[in-house]
């Protein structure tokens, strides 16, 4: 009801203003509309309650749920010494969860007038099944003490693939989800040392789904793998005798071909414009090819996808960088010839104040033109090798007796000079970059199709292991598309952007907003980055 009050003395402009607008049809409306729907019962019509509860079945609940085609959110089993059916799980956001009427270990009595003591488990599915809507009835001893469920809201990257079909032990495949390595999972219930429940997100609602806890899968893993016939590792594969001896005949024939190549990039790549854009993507290239014989660490304590086979799951928070923070470090992979070079050097010369490429260290001898610092940080070999020892190298390697590195401390200088590190990396380096300090945003530079290829990169050319800057025949096309998809196989749930490289403009202005995404948008980093691990 609206009391005139304009003609009361003391009634302010405001009050006046407020009663006019009240008045106002439309507004009348809404509140009559609000009212009529607020009077309305939508409560569905129960069935009436048994009236004469025998004395000794006191202790048991009717529990009475309205279906509408959804399934019942929980799962069964039976003892299978007494054969009493019991309420295995309630899955998050359920319906039977969402009643607060059933609970794990309620024991279940009847299933709409059916006894189901002795049945299997299968059996008293299909009675609940058997009415896909409408209403089922319970009747159920309750658990006398439920477990407490002290609950945090949990956030988890999934570092492996997983799928409920193929998995014959999980309890109920049909309440099981399935995810892909990357995704982020949002863990509602950890109660069940072995069965997780879990929302994939982004989340639209709904109900968990059931997931193996971070011991089962990582037992799932190890026993996947025993049961894999023999095979090396991709690591350990490049160690291969015969390949090796097949690399060096023919890098041998090749070297000197590259040499020249090599010293006119560099000249052209240190000075466009002015411009000195640090990086030595293809001389390192060469090297790690040979690094495998130097005293690079070995593949079990630097290769991300091991780690990622101890650690099925990976906890995730959502972190957004504060005002007064040096920059998230961008590390761009991909395979050869993708054009992780090109883009890197594009996205810095397109704002040299803001990015900048991280230093290199070598040991070979300066040219005539460069400057120590500025192309590379020329050092004696003894002081690379003791940096390599004291862990201060991303990722380092050898070419035509020189050792060439990228060190932690060039990247942080960047960083801390208030700019946008930007740098390439080879997968070995994943783990050395994902880090509290340098948190390191990792994009995917990804090829399009061959067919693609053969139209954008008429212009391009290619270095490999047998040639320098030679034009991309077919066969280089198809082997960059199949290197790509193998790269991106094995290391996806690093990746925290894929990023298709069609024609260049496009691309370069893609991972410019992607580079300033990274600073400026909240993202999902691993919750060890913000949290240092004796808190956890
Ligand atoms: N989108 C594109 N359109 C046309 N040409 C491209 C595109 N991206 C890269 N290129 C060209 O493809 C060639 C290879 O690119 P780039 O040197 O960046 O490869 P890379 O991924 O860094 O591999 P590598 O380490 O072998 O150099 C270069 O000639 C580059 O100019």
């Amino acid at each position: 009801m609206l009391i005139d009050i304009r003609s009361l003395s003391g009634c302010s402009d405001e009050a006046k203003e407020l009663y006019r607008l009240l008045r106002r049809p439309n507004v009348q409306a809404l509140f009559s509309a609000h009212d009529s729907v607020a009077l309305r019962d939508y409560e569905p019509v129960l069935p009436p309650m048994p009236q004469e509860i025998p004395p000794d079945e006191e202790a048991t609940r009717t529990v009475c749920l309205v279906k509408n085609k959804q399934p019942l959110g929980a799962t069964i089993k039976r003892n299978e010494i007494t054969g009493e059916i019991f309420v295995a799980r309630v899955i998050h956001g359920g319906l039977a969860e969402r009643s607060g009427l059933l609970h794990a270990g309620d024991r279940i009595l009847e299933v709409n007038g059916f006894v189901v003591d002795g049945m299997e488990p299968e059996q008293v599915i299909q009675t609940v099944q058997a009415r896909s809507h409408g209403t089922i009835m319970f009747k159920v001893v309750p658990i006398t003490e439920r477990p407490v469920h002290s609950q945090t809201m949990l956030y988890m990257r999934a570092m492996a693939d997983y799928s409920p079909q193929q998995d014959p032990s999980i309890p109920c495949a049909d309440a099981g989800m399935g995810f892909q390595r990357g995704d982020v999972l949002e863990v509602v219930d950890q109660t069940d040392a072995l069965w997780w429940q879990a929302k994939k997100l982004p989340s639209t609602g709904g109900c968990a789904g059931l997931v193996p806890s971070a011991n089962l899968l990582r037992r799932k893993q190890r026993e996947h793998w025993w049961s894999q016939p023999y095979q090396l590792h991709s690591c350990t594969q490049t160690l291969s005798t015969v390949e090796e001896e097949d690399m060096m005949s023919i890098d041998d024939k090749c070297v000197e071909a590259d040499e020249e190549a090599f010293d006119s990039e560099e000249g052209e790549f240190s000075s466009s414009g002015g411009l000195y854009i640090a990086g030595f993507r293809r001389s390192l290239r060469h090297c790690r090819r040979r690094s495998h014989s130097t005293t690079q660490p070995s593949c079990s304590t630097r290769c991300p996808a091991s780690t990622a086979l101890s650690s099925p799951y990976e906890e995730v928070v959502r972190y957004q960088r504060g005002a007064g923070e040096t920059h998230r470090l961008v590390a761009l992979i991909g395979a050869s010839g993708a054009g992780v070079n090109e883009l890197r050097r594009r996205l810095i010369a397109s704002d040299p104040d803001h990015f900048q490429g991280a230093t290199p260290h070598t040991t070979r001898a300066p040219r005539s033109h460069e400057e120590n610092g500025r192309e590379y940080n020329f050092i004696s070999r003894e002081v690379f090798d003791n940096m390599v020892y004291n862990n201060r190298f991303l990722e380092y390697g050898e070419f035509q007796g020189s050792l060439y590195g990228t060190s932690i401390q060039a990247v942080k200088d960047v960083l801390t000079a208030g700019k946008i590190c930007v740098i390439d990396i080879e997968p070995n380096a994943i783990q050395a970059v994902r880090t509290h300090e340098l948190k390191a945003y990792i994009v995917f530079i990804k090829p399009p199709s061959a067919e693609r290829l053969r139209e954008t990169r008429q212009e391009a050319v290619i270095t490999n292991d047998y040639h320098a800057n030679r034009p991309f025949k077919d066969q280089d096309l198809v082997d960059l598309e199949e290197a790509s998809r193998r790269l991106e196989s094995h290391y996806c749930q690093f990746f925290d952007r894929v990023m298709l490289n069609e024609e260049l403009g496009p691309s370069t202005a893609q991972l410019l907003g992607a580079a300033q995404q990274a600073q400026d948008l909240p993202q999902w980093v691993p919750a060890a980055w913000i949290r240092p691990p004796q808190e956890s």
